[in-house]
């Protein structure tokens, strides 16, 4: 039997993305049990074997090894990182039903394990596997989540907080809709400080919306920019999924952009996106529905759009 107070991870996809989670995971002392698996058994068996020689250096013992989907059943969250990345060119969606093939196999084979946790999903297109996820895996639509634009909103910060100069943490921000081409930026909420940018634009002339469209414009294009100088990204969204994790393992209430279901908000049902949401131990314990003005409504109507079309070739 599994020892109480024991979390245990176990993560599905030992390539870049999962590598990079696995390193963020271990050196921000997480969780007490991380378990590998990939389809590649040797890969996963010598990332739990270079990742263990690091221990000595972690914040809290962790115990880490390459393992079965049997290893789910004690599971409190399993992260799928697994499957096809994009090449230089290739839109996320056009991942689409090569990962949603990869993806029936693992979820079944999670599930026969008898896990009975909260799944984070990762690989791309992420809010359409995190339906077909929660689709295949008949579990409770609160326990299956996407990372959806943690990422691109962790971008708009780190972008806003070296135009603005001031400490990322301080801007207050969100990138909601799809993970993806269609994405939007919620300017009508966004704050830095206390302060709303459409007043320090007008108390600055050495700031514009123009700058401020830009800033957006890098956001959405920046995993186009990074796969084409190396090839892919991995960590931004390896931290990223840490910051998730951690909010659901320590019940924190905290308040992220992931991909969730909508049912009825925003003016929406039956689909997976991102937009802000209050995780703990449960997984999503509420979907917050923030008021977005005509145009945001506009833009992520279309975001829903765009998804539902790329889903029903799958579904
Ligand atoms: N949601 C987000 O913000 C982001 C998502 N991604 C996505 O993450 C995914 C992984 O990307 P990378 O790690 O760069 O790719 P990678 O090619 O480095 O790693 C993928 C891993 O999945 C494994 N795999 C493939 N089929 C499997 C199966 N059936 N069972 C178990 N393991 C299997 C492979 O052996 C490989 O180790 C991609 O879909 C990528 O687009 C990447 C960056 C950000
Ligand atoms: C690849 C990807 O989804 C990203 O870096 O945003």
């Amino acid at each position: 039997m599994k020892k109480q107070n024991i979390n245990r991870v176990v993560l599905i996809g030992t390539g870049a993305v999962g590598c990079s989670y696995a390193y963020s995971f271990i050196n921000q002392g997480v969780a007490e049990e991380l378990v590998l698996i990939d389809v590649n058994e040797l890969r996963a068996e010598g990332e739990a074997m270079d990742l263990n020689h690091g221990i000595p250096f972690a914040p809290t013992p962790v115990k880490v090894w390459s393992g079965q989907y049997a290893d789910c059943q004690k599971a409190d969250l399993v992260v799928i990182t697994a499957g096809l990345p994009q090449k230089p060119g290739e839109t996320r969606l056009d991942l689409v039903a090569k990962n949603t093939a990869i993806f029936k196999t693992i979820v079944k084979n999670v599930m026969d394990s008898g896990f009975n946790g909260i799944f984070l999903i990762a690989t791309n297109p992420v809010d359409i596997l995190t339906y077909v996820t929660w689709k295949e895996s008949r579990l409770p639509k609160e326990r299956v989540i996407g990372s959806g634009t943690t990422l691109d909103t962790a971008r708009f910060r780190y972008m806003l907080g070296e135009y603005f100069n001031v400490d990322t943490r301080n801007v207050h921000a969100a990138i909601i809709g799809e993970h993806g081409d269609t994405e939007l930026p919620v300017w009508s909420r966004t704050t830095v400080g206390l302060e709303e940018v459409e007043t320090l634009i007008a108390k600055n002339n050495k700031y514009s919306q123009k700058d401020l469209d830009d800033i957006f414009v890098n956001v959405r294009d920046a995993a186009y920019h990074i796969i084409e100088r190396k090839g892919a990204t991995y960590y931004g969204i390896g931290m990223s999924l840490v910051r998730i994790t951690k909010a659901i393992l320590g019940n924190e209430n905290s308040i992220l952009p992931v991909s969730v279901h909508l049912d009825g908000q925003y003016g929406h049902k039956d689909v997976y996106i991102g937009v802000p949401a209050v995780i703990n131990v449960e997984g999503i314990r509420e979907v917050l529905e923030i008021p977005l003005n005509q145009e945001e409504q506009k833009q992520f109507d279309h975001s829903v759009k765009v998804l539902k079309e790329t889903m029903s070739t799958v579904i």
